[in-house]
């Protein structure tokens, strides 16, 4: 395997070779500058003694969920000292040299660790400008041994990252209209699937020619991502893509295509892609929170109805996550698979 970072350390690159080059729709590349809609959940409410601020609070992210699928966290309580230390390990970790990342090469998607470019390669039609380090980090902890304290950091990350999805999952089955320990009950959540993705994008001379990661939906019920100072998100809420610039020290949370199929679609995952830039490698870390492996989700019963007949055929979330892996990265195709 060749990593995009090899390719960029080992040239100095002025063109992008031609298996990278993307054909983009120009439409795609318009861009809306409405950052500033982005809606902010204020985390502290969530475990305020006040009733009202609490139930405020929910109410508020029920209406970024069903109006946009994504928000950005504040008041969370993870200190910018271990935010900025998963970062600069993240990069200790792709400093390594290629024979060290390699021992953690595989094409598995459930091998504990998995060191790899692009998405795909076995798939993908063009290669992304993108290298992963992904770890299933619940309910078994795995990471890398090296850089030294690399594991310990993430481990303590992870664990915060759970307790805050934890938390916003009662707030939303309640803004559902469901009973709070609903969506932990129904979807295992103490044995839910935590699958940590490191993405590096290294500089590209040409980033326009290029794509970092394609339009996709993530696979899980919430996505927990935060980012080195390069920008490069995209959302494509209503047919628009729109920059993500976050708010400092803030996360960016986004809904997955299980919060869909189990809200039968009241609660939408959202499109999103990441594009490269010329200024720098740019790290970003996503958490997918997801059901237990083995939990076969459909629709809740109790948001189907007459007038809401399930949208989704219940499947396994471990096979939809295959399912998504063994194809192109394509918008929502994979969710459209087990449309109704
Ligand atoms: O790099 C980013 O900002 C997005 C990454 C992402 O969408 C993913 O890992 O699923
Ligand atoms: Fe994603």
């Amino acid at each position: 395997m060749f990593s995009v970072k090899e390719l960029v350390d080992s040239n100095s690159l002025r063109s992008v070779p031609s298996n990278y080059i993307c054909l983009n729709n120009p439409e795609d590349s318009i861009l809306y500058n409405e950052t500033e809609n982005i809606p902010t959940i204020d985390f502290s409410q969530f475990t305020s003694s006040n009733p009202n601020e609490r139930s405020k609070a929910i109410q508020q992210l029920g209406n970024a969920c069903r109006d946009w699928g994504f928000f950005m966290l504040i008041n969370h309580g993870v200190s910018e000292t271990l935010r900025d230390e998963v970062i600069r390990a993240s990069q200790g970790f792709f400093d390594l040299t290629e024979k060290e990342k390699m021992e953690h090469s595989g094409r598995n998607l459930f091998d504990p660790i998995r060191y790899g470019t692009s998405f795909n390669v076995t798939v993908d039609k063009t290669l992304f400008w993108r290298d992963y380090l992904k770890c299933h980090v619940h309910p078994h902890f795995n990471a890398p041994s090296k850089p030294p304290g690399f594991s310990q950091t993430l481990e303590e990350y992870i664990t915060k990252g759970r307790e805050l999805i934890a938390e916003l999952l009662k707030g939303i089955s309640l803004s559902l209209g469901l009973e709070e320990n609903y969506i932990h009950k129904r979807m295992n959540v103490d044995l839910g699937s935590q699958l940590l993705v490191i993405n590096c994008y290294p500089p590209c001379p040409k980033p326009e020619l290029v794509m970092g990661l394609p339009a996709h939906t993530d696979h899980g019920l919430l996505t927990l991502l935060m980012q080195n100072e390069l920008g490069g998100l995209q959302i494509q809420p209503n047919g628009k893509w729109i920059p993500v610039h976050p708010l400092p020290n803030s996360f960016f949370i986004n809904t997955g295509d299980h919060m869909e199929i189990l809200s039968n679609g009241k609660y939408k995952s959202v499109v999103h892609r990441a594009v490269a830039n010329t200024k720098g490698i740019r790290f970003s870390v996503g958490i997918a929170h997801g059901p237990e492996l083995d939990t076969i989700v459909g629709p809740a019963p109790e948001l189907v109805g007459d007038d809401d007949p399930a949208a989704y055929r219940a499947i396994k979330y471990r096979d939809y996550m295959q399912l998504q892996q063994n194809h192109e990265l394509d918008g929502k195709s994979c969710l459209d698979r087990i449309r109704i």
